[in-house]
């Protein structure tokens, strides 16, 4: 150990031969680079890979030095108060862990708040926060009352709240944080309160107790602070039969007067203690991701049941973002309250599983009540003050079977009567209804107001190992690229609403989706065209709401429960009409998909078109088709093939989720447009009515023709239009009828001609389907469907020397046309007729008609999804064609 004046400073991790000896142990020139990759490990890596390398033996755990003196006057050893190399080897150790410049063991928490407050001095200002653990507190207030120091309590949530202690007047020297609070779970924003210390106070020291999360979960010195120090006894150790404490420091200032005091103190960590600690901190990543998946069901659990919970892994802690910017877990405690001190008094004697006992962080899970255990040292009228309420439980939670833990505590909530189930009362407490509670939860409902339906345990702790799985967040290995075509309906619009066949072809203007890997356990939609960029917890999601499904294909009907769950969940972003639908249908697919599988990955997917939206050329077709199978693919749902075609059967699944997704946005669709975005080609759809049998064809093969489709930029109401058919039907019938007619014999000729049992040329082909275009659309006319706007497109495209035929294609009264351009047109005509089309104010688009639908790219690069967005409408066929694998389809 050190002396305050530095001549003999313990050597800092990065200078020490023990901490770099593990990494040079094979090649102590380091030819391979090995130190370089290890020095990359990640934290689960880092913190079993425990240096042992100083002792003789070649022990592969650092050996108990249980000896209190070393002979000699040279060595690096004297005194176990001022140093001792199994203490030491824990020290390099967690030094490491902590990206600290230093870190000492020491004999409790308690213990390093004692050595961190003698650096202040009598007169100077300690700035604490007004939610704490009562331990912290009492040793504050010692320090003011013995020590002089003024000790102010502050609300550490709110940057503001500290600026007006931080004058120089104030003279403040150190800011104490805890985040989040214990046991309130309160959230302080490290980064921007050092900062904001920092300039107003540049001597001052921020101090971080770190005990609720650990090291793993969250690093303070990375984030501005100077000293952390963390309770072992806690996380660190993990099993409750050490007391420890952990200091460690960022500069190498602050490593230098915490050696001198904890050497002059003699509060280092024993030699048997610093083994255990040592030993139970290698399974820390191991444990903690355990318990936080634990304490996450827990709260979900107890949230759903109607209590109010604070807990940073639900989204309705108030700062939850800024716990995720400086965390990367939620950890394992949460509190809760009843609203009746005596009722939670009932809540923790019924707990079995459950231990009664102060403390937190152990493989066991404990159950206490804060104002009489932990924090019962505060005076009643200061936790009053403070927002400390007496009904608050406190839950710390272990690594025991969920099902179990949640068992115990409904148990102890229905007989202390926290819950109430539907039944006779004068059965209550028993554990014969706790037990006919929980095994049939249907048969009950929850009596109590606020309490509306109990939760789906097992549905529950499926979604929570989805998002918080226990090896890390899951996510997908790379980039999954899909696109998916735009349709128009080529002959049979409106007719179709009286059971005449329509016939829709694919466009190849698509939409394109990458669905990419996160790593925050958060999953998000960014679809700027749609309007839609959010991002949601995956562990937040209500998981217990989804439905139970059987077979790979999608539910016929949506669930109206888990629906409304999502619009009250997206409607929390306050996104636009569009975006709303668009996020809804993305998570809807993405909650009922992952039921069936084991994991929810964490992912953005993002989309962009090249196809007018709301133009009635399927763009929300195409997007449900991306949607679909982007996740499909992730799950493993639908196979990639290296080449040829997608399996027809999993084709079909990807159109039965892709039409859910169509319901989710169009309430009432009738799953053309999701057919001809996944199957390409054309689609032959004939409408169930009046005892007619409808159906749905599917029609593949035929060769693609130029097409022109041109948005008159005039928009539709396609409802007062369908309606203004059926009343001249219903007016007029000897006129619609034989029309309707006509057009049934349009579409039956059109898809002999697209299916090709009726045998022509390439060019008899084209010049029929222009022939029935142009029946169609006068059609369409004595329907009362066109529109001058149209009108003008048919006008300007049939005129010399152009001599095309053209169609309204939709509902009409505005909105697109459609004009086959034959093989032979000439390229300086086609440039002139766009020229035209523009200066009557219309949007021209050439495409094709027909051509593949559904599409994944095989092998994909990362990275694509700022490229997609980036590419833009006009970009995105050569970013799509620039991918270098190939593409397969349905
Ligand atoms: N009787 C003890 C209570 C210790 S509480 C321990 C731990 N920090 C927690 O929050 O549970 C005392 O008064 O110190």
């Amino acid at each position: 150990m050190s002396t305050v004046d530095g001549s003999s400073a313990p050597q800092s991790p990065a200078e020490s031969s023990l901490a770099t000896s593990i990494f040079s142990a094979k090649s102590p020139a380091d030819s391979d680079g090995h130190a370089a990759r290890a020095a990359k490990w990640r934290f689960a890596t880092q913190v079993v890979a425990v240096d042992s390398s100083d002792n003789a033996h070649g022990a592969s755990s650092v050996p108990i030095f249980q000896t209190a003196t070393f002979k000699g006057m040279d060595g690096q050893y004297d005194y176990t108060r001022s140093g001792n190399p199994t203490r030491g080897g824990l020290e390099s150790h967690l030094a490491r862990i902590y990206s600290a410049h230093q870190a000492f063991a020491l004999s409790t928490g308690m213990t390093c708040l004692d050595v961190i407050l003698r650096l202040v001095k009598p007169g100077e200002t300690v700035l604490a926060g007004d939610d704490l653990y009562g331990g912290t507190n009492r040793l504050l207030t010692y320090a003011k009352s013995h020590g002089g120091v003024d000790v102010r309590h502050a609300d550490t949530t709110d940057v503001a709240a500290l600026i007006p202690h931080l004058g120089k007047g104030n003279n403040v020297k150190m800011v104490l944080l805890e985040s989040p609070t214990n046991p309130l779970l309160k959230i302080a924003d490290i980064q921007e309160i050092s900062a904001t210390v920092k300039a107003a106070a540049p001597d001052a020291i921020i101090v971080v107790d770190n005990t609720m999360l650990s090291p793993y979960l969250q690093r303070p010195l990375e984030l501005g602070a100077d000293i952390v120090y963390d309770s072992a006894t806690k996380y660190l150790s993990g099993h409750h039969d050490v007391m420890a404490g952990i200091i460690a420091t960022g500069n190498p200032q602050a490593s230098k007067d915490i050696a001198w005091l904890i050497n002059a103190m003699g509060s280092g960590l024993a030699p048997f203690d610093s083994f255990l600690l040592l030993r139970g901190v290698k399974t820390l990543a191991l444990r903690m991701d355990k318990q936080q998946a634990n304490a996450q069901i827990v709260a979900n659990y107890l949230d759903a049941l109607g209590f109010k919970v604070h807990y940073p892994g639900l989204k309705s802690h108030p700062k939850a973002d800024i716990h995720w910017k400086q965390a990367s877990g939620a950890g394992a405690v949460l509190s809760v309250l009843t609203d009746d001190t005596q009722l939670s008094e009932r809540v923790v004697s019924a707990a079995r599983l459950w231990g009664v006992s102060v403390s937190f962080g152990a493989v066991n899970s404990l159950i206490s009540m804060p104002c009489l255990m932990s924090h019962a040292s505060i005076p009643a009228h200061i936790r009053a003050e403070r927002g400390l309420r007496e009904d608050l439980i406190r839950l710390c939670v272990g690594i025991e079977d969920p099902r179990d833990l949640l068992d115990d505590l409904e148990h102890a909530l229905i007989v202390s009567g926290a819950i109430v189930p539907n039944v006779d009362p004068s059965l209550l407490p028993s554990d014969k209804l706790a037990e006919v509670f929980r095994t049939n939860p249907g048969q009950w409902g929850i009596e109590r107001a606020r309490f509306f339906r109990r939760p789906n345990v097992e549905a529950l702790i499926d979604g929570v190992s989805r998002g918080l799985a226990l090896d890390g967040v899951k996510t997908i290995d790379s980039d999954i690229v899909v696109s998916a075509p735009g349709k128009v309906i080529l002959f049979g619009e409106h007719a179709v609403v009286h059971g005449v066949t329509a016939i829709a072809t694919s466009l190849n203007l698509r939409c394109y989706g990458v669905l990419a890997p996160r790593t925050d356990g958060k999953v998000a939609i960014t679809a700027p065209d749609l309007e839609a960029e959010h991002a949601w917890e995956i562990s937040s999601l209500p998981w217990d709401l989804v439905p139970p499904r059987e077979g790979s294909a999608a539910d016929e009907k949506l669930d109206p429960v888990l629906l409304a769950a999502l619009e009250k969940l997206v409607a929390q972003d306050k996104p636009t009409k569009t975006g709303a639908s668009a996020s809804i249908a993305f998570l809807y697919l993405f909650m009922a998909i992952a039921r069936e599988s084991t994991e929810a990955p964490a992912t953005t997917l993002t989309v962009s078109a090249n196809l007018p939206i709301g133009a009635g050329l399927g763009s929300s077709a195409a997007f449900s088709t991306c949607v679909a199978s982007a996740l499909l693919v992730a799950h493993e749902r639908v196979h990639v093939p290296d080449a040829g075609s997608i399996d027809p059967s999993h084709v079909d699944d990807v159109d039965s989720w892709a039409f859910l997704a169509e319901k989710v946005l169009h309430g009432n669709p009738s799953g053309i447009d999701n057919a001809v975005a996944v199957r390409g080609g054309a689609v032959a759809f004939t409408r169930a009515i009046e005892g007619k049998e409808g159906g749905m064809d599917s029609i593949r093969g035929f060769d693609s023709i130029r097409l022109l489709l041109t948005n008159t930029r005039v928009p539709r109401d396609t409802k007062s239009l369908v309606a203004g058919v059926a009343a001249k039907r219903a007016a007029e019938p000897h006129v619609v009828d034989p029309v309707l007619g006509q057009i049934q014999d349009i579409s039956d000729e059109a898809r002999g001609l697209l299916d090709g049992s009726t045998k022509t040329s390439r060019n008899g082909f084209v010049s029929r389907l222009e022939a029935l275009m142009r029946d169609n659309h006068g059609h369409l006319r004595t329907l009362g469907v066109s529109h001058p706007s149209l009108e003008a497109v048919v006008n300007a495209t049939a005129a010399a020397p152009f001599n095309l035929t053209t169609k309204l294609t939709g509902a009409g009264g505005g909105g697109c046309a459609v004009t086959l351009i034959p093989d032979t047109f000439d390229d300086a005509h086609l440039e002139s007729l766009l020229a035209n089309l523009r200066a009557l104010g219309a949007e021209p688009y050439l495409t094709t008609l027909g051509g593949p639908g559904l599409g994944v790219h095989t092998r994909t690069p990362s990275d694509l999804s700022s490229t997609l967005v980036a590419a833009g409408p006009a970009g995105l066929e050569s970013w799509a064609s620039g991918l270098n694998a190939q593409w397969v389809h349905s």
